[in-house]
């Protein structure tokens, strides 16, 4: 086959593959097969499957490295154990499961696009489940821990600082922030729904009198008052611009004078057709969440200096996986003055 024909089959059949992880992950069969190797009849009972079409499943994921075969019994490969099984420190299973779940809204993206609208009613649907939310906000933190220690070290602040980490998540970032400057508190805003879980993590990591997660909602909530700094990390590509503008206007009035905005996520370049991730990114945040979209870093920096903020200092992280924007608050205290404010 050709190049060309090459890539475009790839490509089309590239689904087929995701579906074959995120059913493996779905079902429990990584876990399963954790415990020991088992006959692909016996995972059918235990997982509660049918024994033929489990046993082609099983196949496939041997085909795709994530099982072994020997004799008549599957196990998983290092790579499963190390990156698909929930108890692994370096698990991504949680965060697998949340893309299988997106796929469904993912395949609505020819209606996303010819109407202009999210796939609103399945992902309303999503939130409405608690096992989904556990998995997209510890899946989250699965995937960022890889990269907050990085992302920590461009974050300078003076003792005793206060953060506020808006719509922090399991608190991956709070985490991160807190080892790397031992006398800084942060603040958690998060949903309510979220709040045990980000708490349980905290507590696991043994932050608990220094991280405080506190209910609220980013949209219409204060961020407190004389903060140190304020971290919003991929919360911007999943509102709307106005939203935006109000989250990174209240982000300057609880900073005190000198304070920082930390931004982390990721940017489309000026092209906007790279790099290759964000524009599916992109894609994803339309798809998912009501006027979400990606910025490019030009687009996020006037944002924060429309508000009044000095022009960021930006960073590259984690070879570019992700990128940080850090700007401040003027000394004084003051919104630009050519915003006439
Ligand atoms: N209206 C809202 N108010 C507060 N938090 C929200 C709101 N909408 C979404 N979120 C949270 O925003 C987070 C976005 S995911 C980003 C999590 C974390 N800051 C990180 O960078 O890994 C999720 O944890 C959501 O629960």
């Amino acid at each position: 086959m050709d190049f060309g024909a090459a890539h475009v089959t790839q490509m089309a059949l590239g689904a087929w593959q995701a579906q074959v992880l995120y059913t493996l992950t779905e079902l429990g069969i990584f876990e399963l097969l954790a415990e020991k190797p088992l006959p692909a009849q016996e995972v059918a009972r235990r997982s509660g499957t049918h024994p033929l079409a489990a046993e082609g499943l099983l196949n496939a994921g041997v085909a795709l490295k994530l099982l072994a075969k020997d004799g008549e019994e599957y196990a998983d490969t290092d790579l499963a154990l190390r990156l698909l099984c929930e108890e692994s420190p370096e698990s991504l299973a949680r965060w697998v499961r949340v893309m299988g779940r997106w796929s469904r809204p993912w395949n609505d993206l020819a209606e996303v696009v010819r109407t202009g609208q999210p796939a609103e009613g399945r992902e309303a649907r999503l939130w409405q489940d608690p096992r989904y939310v556990a998995d997209f906000v510890l899946g989250m933190h699965e995937y960022a821990r890889r990269i907050a220690d990085e992302v920590a070290e461009h974050v300078d602040l003076p003792a005793g600082a206060r953060v506020t980490d808006v719509g922090g998540g399991a608190g991956t970032y709070a985490i991160a922030l807190c080892r790397r400057h031992p006398d800084v508190t942060v603040r958690i805003l998060e949903l309510a729904s979220v709040v045990p879980l980000a708490e349980s993590t905290v507590a696991e990591a043994g932050l608990a009198d220094r991280i405080a997660v506190a209910p609220g909602d980013y949209l219409a909530d204060p961020f407190g008052a004389g903060v140190s700094a304020v971290l919003l990390s991929n919360v911007l590509h999943q509102e709307s611009r106005e939203a935006g503008e109000s989250i990174v206007a209240r982000a300057h009035r609880a900073l005190r004078a000198g304070g920082k905005v930390v931004v982390n996520g990721y940017f489309l370049d000026e092209t906007r057709t790279r790099p290759s991730f964000t524009t599916l990114h992109n894609l994803s945040a339309f798809t998912l969440w009501g006027g979400g979209r990606s910025y490019t870093v030009g687009e996020a920096a006037r944002l924060l200096q429309d508000a009044g903020f000095t022009e960021p200092v930006v960073h590259q992280v984690a070879q570019g996986a992700s990128t940080v924007l850090v700007a401040q608050k003027g000394a004084d205290g003051q919104p630009s003055a050519d915003r006439g404010e």
